[in-house]
């Protein structure tokens, strides 16, 4: 079912104080997709969740969930929240500790006066679903982190809501739980017919489960788009910034020339991809850490070749992050873990034209 959320504002009043926590949000959130609403904290994320829930009442505006109005101000409709048919999973799992698993994820389907064995089935293929058979009477919190968020998934599904909203639902878990969880939950959702809308801060967890990303700041949408849209193609310098690490670089284009689009900048000449940017236009010139190798000694002059200094280096595992003062610039880059690159190396930097990305200023 597709979410339209139109003209929503919210404010809270905290110690006397007005805060602007959504600020004239627009959004439609298509069927069927893994929807995120990602960006820095504070941005309004929550709250946007929570009014869709209705958990809040917002100050203006309208949402509608398919093709129910769910909360208008100008139409005075305020459906409760059991009313608007959604399943939701939080970052604490809100699993009841004092009930076996089972009971757990019943406890939707009894508190409706559903019949015993149609729960007994229901509850059984929403446990088969996220991989929790034979666990039935285990006591909830005699489970892994992993295992009790699927509890909560369970519980969100097996009343078969038509969609689901995740607060932060990974983030109490370390780290390779998270990462295999979120695996998980992608391949869960990609096998339901489901609208899936999720909050996160973390732009891994973003990017590997969205379809679709709306990047947020002080309550307002800046940005929707595919992950690879957003990392590869933003339109905006703050959401190229908070979605990756990127060397953000002023820049003023200059003509075409064999087909790309040059632009001067604090490191000289740089040819980039084909971008639709006027010459003379202010641009930001984002170089991503992963398109910059360092290679050591000095390469001969050439397109994108960049010399430099090493100012730093920081090991990290499985690559070697690399500072290269180039000029008055210093570009974060990357070497191999392996390799015997020291601090004040003279090093070479060439980047192809692809992967130098340019944004409106
Ligand atoms: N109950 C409240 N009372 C007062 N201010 C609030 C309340 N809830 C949220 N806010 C404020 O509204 C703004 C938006 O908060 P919100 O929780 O929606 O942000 P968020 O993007 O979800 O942040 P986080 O990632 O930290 O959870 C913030 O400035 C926050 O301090």
């Amino acid at each position: 079912m597709e979410i339209r959320v139109e003209g929503l504002s919210k404010h809270y009043v905290s110690e006397g104080r007005s805060v602007k926590a959504l600020d004239q949000v627009d959004l439609v959130i298509p069927a069927n997709q893994i929807f995120t609403l990602l960006g820095p904290s504070g941005c309004g994320k929550t709250t946007l969740l929570r009014c869709i829930v209705g958990l809040e009442t917002p100050d203006e505006g309208e949402i509608r969930i398919g093709d129910q109005v769910v909360w208008s101000r100008r139409q005075g409709i305020a459906v409760p929240t059991e009313k608007r048919g959604l399943g939701m999973v939080f970052q604490t799992y809100a699993i009841w500790p004092h009930m076996s698993v089972f009971d757990n994820v019943a406890y939707p389907l009894q508190v409706r006066g559903m019949g015993r064995d149609a729960v007994q089935a229901r509850v059984g293929e929403a446990l088969r679903f996220v991989q929790l058979e034979g666990l039935e009477r285990r006591s909830a919190t005699r489970l892994s982190g992993g295992q009790q968020q699927r509890v909560a998934l369970a519980r969100a599904l097996v009343a078969e809501p038509k969609v689901i909203l995740f607060d932060e639902p990974l983030s109490n878990l370390d780290a390779k739980l998270r990462e295999e969880t979120r695996k998980e939950l992608r391949r869960f959702l990609g096998q339901l017919d489901i609208t899936a809308l999720y909050v996160t801060h973390d732009r891994v967890e973003a990017l590997a489960l969205s379809d679709s990303i709306a990047v947020m700041r002080a309550g307002r949408i800046v940005e929707i788009g595919s992950p690879r849209k957003i990392y590869f193609q933003a339109d905006h310098r703050f959401v190229a910034d908070f979605i990756g690490r990127a060397n953000l670089i002023d820049a003023t284009v200059r003509d075409d020339a064999n087909g790309l689009t040059q632009v001067d900048c604090a490191l000289g000449p740089i040819d980039c991809a084909p971008a639709a940017h006027a010459a003379g236009s202010a641009v930001t010139l984002c170089l991503r850490p992963e398109f910059l190798h360092v290679q050591p000694g000095t390469l001969p002059d050439g397109r994108n070749v960049l010399h430099g200094r090493i100012e730093s280096l920081e090991f990290v595992g499985e690559v070697l992050d690399t500072e290269v003062r180039v000029g008055n610039t210093v570009l974060l880059a990357r070497s191999e873990p392996d390799s015997r690159l020291a601090v004040g190396d003279t090093v070479s930097l060439a980047v192809r034209p692809e992967h130098c990305l340019l944004v409106s200023a």
